[in-house]
């Protein structure tokens, strides 16, 4: 399996070059160069599988020919043993035909763990296959940068920095990150919001002298090894409510575009997927494009679902470059437009191929309240705020006789604040994180300024 760039212009590399790659070098995200295909017993056969062997099945459509089965299996054992569900990601019936699929079960509580612990483990057997070290940069808006960390604390082969906007996390967010003193763990906390972040990240991954000098590799979404693993969740859930032999739905609480894409890529795979919805807080630029046919950058907005406070969709570049019939010249100048501009439109036949998979919808800030509030009061269960974007999305967008699956992003206790205002109930963190507020903290503070992030990634870096 080879993966191509969305700009066209950076070389094909099998997969553990992409992984170790993050960004191509010509500023794209790497794509699988064909789908795999998976026929409807392949899919069938996956039911009443263990999550780790789902993930094996998946996986190594993508891996054939790069990392040996053995240690493929090896890993993703290893990762799902960290989980604290035996399901890994389990599927509950909030309502009827209306299902949460519960992906916080992991070390840090939110669905980056899901991929996260494959990423640390696969980039660590790629690096000692090689013999190198590596230094990962990544920019969070508080879930993504714990649980990178995380999964790669301590590891001999990487040093990681992740960017986080200072003040604009959860202080449960903030305190996983910043209390991990590993000392191949960096925390930078940037004067700026999510966006800056991650603009420098790709600024890093644009400059190649620093890139080659550091041996620069992420861990975004932008990164190939996360959708991949992302993937698998999917199946899972599909299956087990009636998959392949009947369609089903998926809402998803989305920012940065990863998770639903790699709703998507599952479509492009064979499972039968009814509808894949968007769902947005007030940062609603994905909605609003779906509807105009124009992606329109305005300012970020900061709300109770503090993670998906994004303007810039990193993998809708990979949507995009799909819809466009996979043309790197017309999407190339779509991004010079983002740029310059702060947006583009879609040609019209990319949008209606758009719409023809996906729907969106936005919640405010009352109606996310009132949406955790409300299932708790008829049932006790403690959403978090993200899930509850979806959940109220989804209640809109369903189709009648097709189950629809909303994705529970995050555990309630990483935002008791919003869910306390809801409720009244503070959902408490489990009892390996319940001494989180009393741990030592260890940040840097830096301007917006990419050229201050590289002196200090240089001064720190192993690679
Ligand atoms: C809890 C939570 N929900 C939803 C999202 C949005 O996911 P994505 O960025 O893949 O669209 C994020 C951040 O990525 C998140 O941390
Ligand atoms: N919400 C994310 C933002 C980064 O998303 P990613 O999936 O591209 O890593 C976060 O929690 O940091």
């Amino acid at each position: 399996m080879q993966f191509v760039s969305t700009r066209g212009h950076a070389p094909v590399l099998g997969f553990s070059d992409a992984v170790l790659a993050g960004l191509a070098a010509d500023g794209g995200l790497y794509v699988p160069q064909d789908w795999p295909q998976l026929s409807p017993a392949e899919i069938a056969a996956f039911a009443g599988k263990p999550y780790s062997e789902v993930a094996f099945g998946i996986i190594s459509r993508f891996t054939a020919g790069d990392i040996p089965e053995v240690a493929l299996k090896a890993i993703v054992e290893d990762a799902y043993s960290t989980f604290r569900h035996p399901s890994v990601t389990p599927i509950l019936e909030l309502e009827p035909g209306h299902f949460l699929l519960e992906l916080f079960h992991g070390p840090t509580l939110a669905f980056k763990d899901v991929a996260m612990q494959f990423l640390s483990r696969v980039m660590d057997h790629i690096l000692a296959e090689r013999g190198l070290k590596a230094t990962i940069v990544g920019a969070t808006s508080g879930d993504t940068g714990s649980a990178a960390i995380e999964a790669f604390r301590g590891r001999e082969t990487t040093d990681i920095f992740i960017l986080h906007p200072q003040g604009r996390t959860s202080p449960v967010q903030r305190l996983q990150m910043t209390t991990v003193l590993d000392a191949n763990v960096h925390n930078i906390a940037i004067r700026g919001t999510f966006d800056d972040c991650q603009t420098i990240v790709k600024a890093l991954f644009n400059n190649h002298g620093f890139r080659d000098r550091v041996r620069l590799s992420g861990v975004n979404s932008i990164n190939w090894g996360r959708i991949v693993a992302q993937i698998v969740y999917y199946f899972t859930a599909a299956v087990s409510l009636g998959a392949p032999h009947r369609k089903v739905s998926f809402t998803v609480p989305t920012g940065n575009f990863g998770d639903i894409f790699a709703g998507y890529c599952t479509k492009r795979m064979g499972l039968p997927i009814d509808k894949l919805v968007i769902a947005t807080n007030a940062n609603d630029i994905l909605r609003r494009t779906l509807e105009t046919g124009r992606y329109e950058m305005a300012g970020v907005t900061p709300t109770i679902s503090p993670s998906m406070d994004i303007q810039i969709s990193s993998n809708f570049e990979r949507l995009l470059y799909e819809s466009l019939g996979r043309d790197h010249e017309i999407l190339q100048r779509m991004m010079d437009g983002l740029k310059q501009s702060g947006g583009f439109g879609l040609p019209e036949d990319t949008l209606a191929a758009i719409r023809a998979d996906f729907a969106a919808g936005t919640t405010n800030e009352t109606e996310t309240s009132r949406t955790i509030n409300e299932v708790h009061a008829s049932s006790g269960y403690l959403l978090d705020p993200h899930t509850a974007v979806g959940v109220h999305v989804a209640r809109a967008a369903r189709t009648p006789g097709v189950p629809m699956v909303t994705l529970s992003t995050a555990h309630p206790a990483k935002f008791p604040a919003a869910v306390a205002a809801a409720t009244g109930a503070e959902p408490a963190l489990p009892a390996w994180l319940a001494d989180l507020p009393q741990r030592p903290e260890r940040l840097d503070v830096l301007d917006n300024d990419q050229k201050l992030v590289e002196e200090f990634i240089l001064a720190r870096t192993r690679a």
